[in-house]
């Protein structure tokens, strides 16, 4: 299937997109899931979803607020994104009374900041606290939250370092990436990539040891059947 989707300014892309109602085969496991992506203005929130969704980097974006999907197999394993892409520059008033609709909406985040814009990374706390308030009663592990640090080539305008990123993020119980989406798609693939794999996590049954009954169970049937098979 091919979708249309409007883009920002007058532009519009088309995405080649298989979503799960195209996929037959039974022994194809599948899911869906929906990523808000937040951050501060200008840090490239946008630029990040067109990356994931095309592999283009487009420079401008403009503010169209919007609900994007695409497809992406890991591992064998077929999960469809709904991403929700929310542009910034939309009023404080309007932010606020919508952010928490568009947070229960969602089953995973990404927060965005700039590498050259040491304001966008000081959110981030606040934001997270603001996400694990709204979800609260759901276990960390079911509501993955992800923190990026883009525009990674601006290496000479940097104003955090890598370092305070991977500390915050582990601080606040995220993964962390620090990407490039004017440079390369890799980095946004690598994102969702994780965000998939949290959420398949989620989904499998929790994993039970053995316990000490069970290797207790195990021993005498082997030892019930050696006996049995000498007479
Ligand atoms: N050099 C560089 N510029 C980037 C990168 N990502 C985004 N930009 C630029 O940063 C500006 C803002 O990008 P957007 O994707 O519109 O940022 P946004 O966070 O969606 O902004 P709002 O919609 O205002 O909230 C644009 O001029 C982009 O071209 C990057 O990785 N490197």
């Amino acid at each position: 299937m091919v979708l249309r989707f409007p883009l920002r300014r007058s532009a519009s892309f088309t995405l080649e997109c298989r979503t799960l109602f195209e996929t037959p085969d039974p022994t194809i496991l599948t899911m869906e899931a929906n990523v808000l992506v937040m951050g501060a203005e200008n840090v490239g929130k946008s630029a990040l979803t067109v990356r994931f969704l095309t592999q283009r980097f487009i420079g401008e974006y403009g503010d169209l607020e919007s609900i994007y999907s695409r497809s992406l197999d890991v591992e064998g394993r077929k999960i469809l994104f709904h991403i929700w892409d929310f542009p910034s520059s939309h009023g404080q008033a309007d932010q606020d009374s919508t952010e928490e609709k568009r947070i229960q909406w969602a089953d995973g985040f990404i927060l965005v900041y700039s590498i050259c814009d040491r304001a966008s990374f000081h959110v981030l706390p606040t934001k997270v606290q603001f996400i694990k308030v709204a979800k609260e009663g759901q276990s960390p592990e079911k509501v993955p939250i992800v923190i990026v640090g883009n525009k990674r080539d601006l290496g000479h305008h940097r104003a955090v370092s890598i370092e305070e990123g991977r500390l915050l993020a582990l601080t606040l119980n995220c993964d962390f990436y620090e990407v490039s989406a004017a440079e390369a798609s890799h980095g946004a693939l690598m994102v969702f990539q994780g965000l998939a794999q949290h959420f398949w996590q989620a989904r499998l049954p929790p994993r039970r040891g053995i316990g000490i009954r069970g290797i207790v169970k195990s021993m005498s049937a082997v030892f019930a059947r050696k006996r049995t098979d000498s007479f």
